[in-house]
């Protein structure tokens, strides 16, 4: 049956007297989509940020393609991406350069990098803004860049938080749907979401409750 591509466990993170998880245990397999709900508050954004290598757990662990992930340099070298929450885009770069520097900045060729970041833009229907500044797109197209950056990346995991929070319906299921196929293609795809749409289309959802994973 092979090996998780993530697994989570016991993980405890604490912000001072804060208990944001308490104990969360994850398994995630290549090709599943998994959807990770709870109120505002739960712990989902921290748990992506544990899983990316940015929020570092008081107890438990993780192990992403069986490298245990210490801190953001482990979760780069184990090929996770993450869409962050309110994007994280560099508003005086280009859609098309937002979505190319993290190609080169992870190694991919020079000479491949640009045709991939165009692929990535034209999959989230971005096909006519690839040269706008991203301060002069709205918020629901930065978005769409946000996750054709996460998309082109490519790598096993691939994290995205409440990735279609400003999307109307149509684009909302053009990113479900490209979640769905880089799951389909053997990734791990962990979504946190409080869109009953994209918990749906997932495989299986991880409902949060003040830090503790609670049966769906
Ligand atoms: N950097 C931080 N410093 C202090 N407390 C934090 C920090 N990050 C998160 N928290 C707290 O941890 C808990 C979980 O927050 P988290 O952002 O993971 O929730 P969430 O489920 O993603 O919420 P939302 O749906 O509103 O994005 C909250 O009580 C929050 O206030």
């Amino acid at each position: 049956m092979g090996e998780p591509v993530v697994r989570c466990t016991g993980v405890v993170v604490r912000f001072g007297a804060t208990t944001a998880l308490d104990g969360v245990d994850l398994v995630v397999w290549p090709g599943e989509l998994v959807a990770v709900t709870g109120h505002s508050g739960a712990g989902k954004t921290t748990l992506l940020g544990v899983l990316a290598g940015l929020v570092r757990p008081a107890e438990g662990e993780v192990v992403v393609g069986g490298v245990r992930v210490t801190g953001l340099a482990a979760a780069v070298g184990a090929g996770v991406s993450l869409v962050p929450q309110g994007n994280g885009l560099a508003a005086v770069l280009t859609a098309r350069e937002n979505v190319l520097v993290p190609l080169l900045a992870r190694g991919v060729d020079a000479g491949a990098a640009p045709a991939r970041a165009t692929a990535a833009l034209d999959a989230v229907g971005l096909g006519e803004v690839h040269d706008h500044l991203v301060e002069e797109l709205s918020g629901g197209q930065q978005q769409r860049v946000a996750v054709a950056r996460g998309l082109a990346l490519a790598g096993p995991v691939l994290l995205a938080d409440e990735p279609t929070s400003e999307l109307d319906h149509t684009n909302r299921e053009v990113v479900l749907r490209l979640l769905r196929a880089r799951a389909d293609g053997g990734a791990a795809v962990v979504m946190a979401t409080h869109d009953p749409e994209a918990a749906a289309a997932a495989d299986r959802v991880l409902h949060l409750d003040d830090g503790v994973a609670v049966p769906g």
